[in-house]
């Protein structure tokens, strides 16, 4: 690892290898990614981020490539076909070839989505990531995977597909609205209790520094989280399984399981990191339950997402049945099978395969009745 006050580069090793950069102004880093032989590039970008992907658009023009930019809407709403297909449609007319790339400027719903589209025009052209949420940085936009929803899902749809790189400004957070910065501490959080505790104790040090942007404190957590989701993809980047006790990239599935369902249910009204918290106090719940994971780190779950701001109980409308149902086509499934990411211990994540049903009521009891306590 290569570090300096301004960028900290974290490699990401594997059949094609490429670095995580965090740090602060780094556009200028974004041709060294692109690599040689790059004539065109597409800086995909949402609606929100208009002035920005433009900017971007400008300077990749300046330096003498031909750029076009595409704006798709914001959120979940970006991750549908008929976006994908739009892109594909903007790549055939601008005569993309296999030595052109894409750039994408955004949030995970963007890296998601034009991740895929990169995946999939001509088979696959290169991609590099300008993640500018939280969330963004320090999970979607590492580790390759990109996922498109259909009306019977979260990310039902996608490809593993690799970045040529990935360049986290943190000055891009600075305009991101508060409850989408606590969203991404969620995936940072998920990282503290599957891989790297220290990631709690910091923001339980400290949680107001754990939401400001400009904190060193935040700058620490985006880089540990990285290193925690590089350490688990570069072992398992298909998610075909880990070594001998560890799920492999499964791991990082914590607390989607509930989590994607939830999101289904509320048709994307609920935050990903939001969803993805009660997710994960309920899988805590359910290894309490199961006798695998002890009261206190079960309740440390609920005490560090409440302490910056993050729900710990589920007070939408949909009932169990339909949560249920909803999670039994997510990707850890087999056949009948639900499987969820559970931890046997802090920093110590496994699979329970094919729960007792009776068991899952009543760990999802413990996440709906503290809403009334
Ligand atoms: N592929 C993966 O490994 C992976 C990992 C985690 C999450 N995800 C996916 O990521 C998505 C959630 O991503 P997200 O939380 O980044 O949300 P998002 O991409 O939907 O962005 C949230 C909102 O913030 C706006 N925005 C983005 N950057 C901004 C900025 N700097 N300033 C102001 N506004 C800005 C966006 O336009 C959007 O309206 C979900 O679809 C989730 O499934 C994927
Ligand atoms: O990178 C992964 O692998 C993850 O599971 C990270 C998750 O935070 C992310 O939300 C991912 O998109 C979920 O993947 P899915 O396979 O359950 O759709
Ligand atoms: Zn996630």
């Amino acid at each position: 690892m290569t570090e300096s006050p301004e960028r900290t580069a974290i490699p990401v090793r594997g059949a094609s290898p490429y670095d995580v950069v965090v740090g602060s102004n780094l556009l200028g880093e974004l041709p060294g990614m692109l690599g040689s032989g790059v004539q065109r590039v597409a800086v995909i970008h949402p609606r929100a981020l208009a002035a920005t992907g433009e900017a971007i658009r400008q300077d990749l023009t300046d330096q003498g490539y031909e750029a076009h930019g595409i704006e798709i809407p914001d959120g979940e709403e970006a991750k549908l076909a008929p976006v994908a297909s739009f892109c594909w449609q903007v790549l055939g007319q601008t005569g993309f070839t296999r030595s052109d790339a894409v750039v994408t400027v955004g949030g995970g719903s963007t890296t998601d989505m034009g991740g895929f589209v990169a995946a999939t025009w001509l088979r696959g052209v290169k991609v590099v990531h300008l993640p500018t949420t939280l969330l963004g940085m320090v999970d979607a936009a590492v580790g390759g995977k990109t996922g498109m929803n259909t009306s019977e899902g979260k990310n039902l749809v996608g490809a593993f597909h690799e970045p040529a790189g990935v360049l986290c400004d943190l000055a891009t957070l600075e305009t991101l609205p508060r409850n989408e910065l606590i969203s991404g501490l969620a995936e940072v959080v998920k990282c503290g209790f599957i891989a790297d505790p220290a990631i709690l104790d910091l923001v339980e040090s400290d949680p107001i520094a754990a939401v400001d942007p400009t904190s060193p404190l935040l700058r620490e957590l985006v880089e540990r989280a990285v290193r925690v989701k590089v350490d688990v993809v570069v072992d398992d980047l298909k998610e075909t399984g880990g070594t001998a006790g560890h799920p492999g990239r499964e791991a990082l599935n914590y607390g989607h399981t509930l989590g994607h369902a939830i999101e289904k249910a509320e048709r994307y009204q609920f935050r990903h990191g939001a969803a993805v918290a009660i997710g994960m106090v309920f899988v805590a719940e359910l290894a309490r339950m199961a006798g695998r994971l002890d009261d206190a780190t079960a309740e440390r779950h609920r005490s560090v997402l409440e302490l910056v701001g993050l729900p710990t109980s589920y007070k939408g409308q949909a009932p169990w049945g339909q949560l249920h149902e909803a999670m039994r086509i997510d990707k850890k499934s087999r056949g009948d099978q639900l499987r969820f990411v559970v931890l046997d211990g802090l920093a110590k994540p496994a699979v329970m395969a094919g729960p007792d049903p009776q068991l899952l009521t009543a760990a999802f009891a413990e996440v709906a009745a503290e809403a009334a306590r």
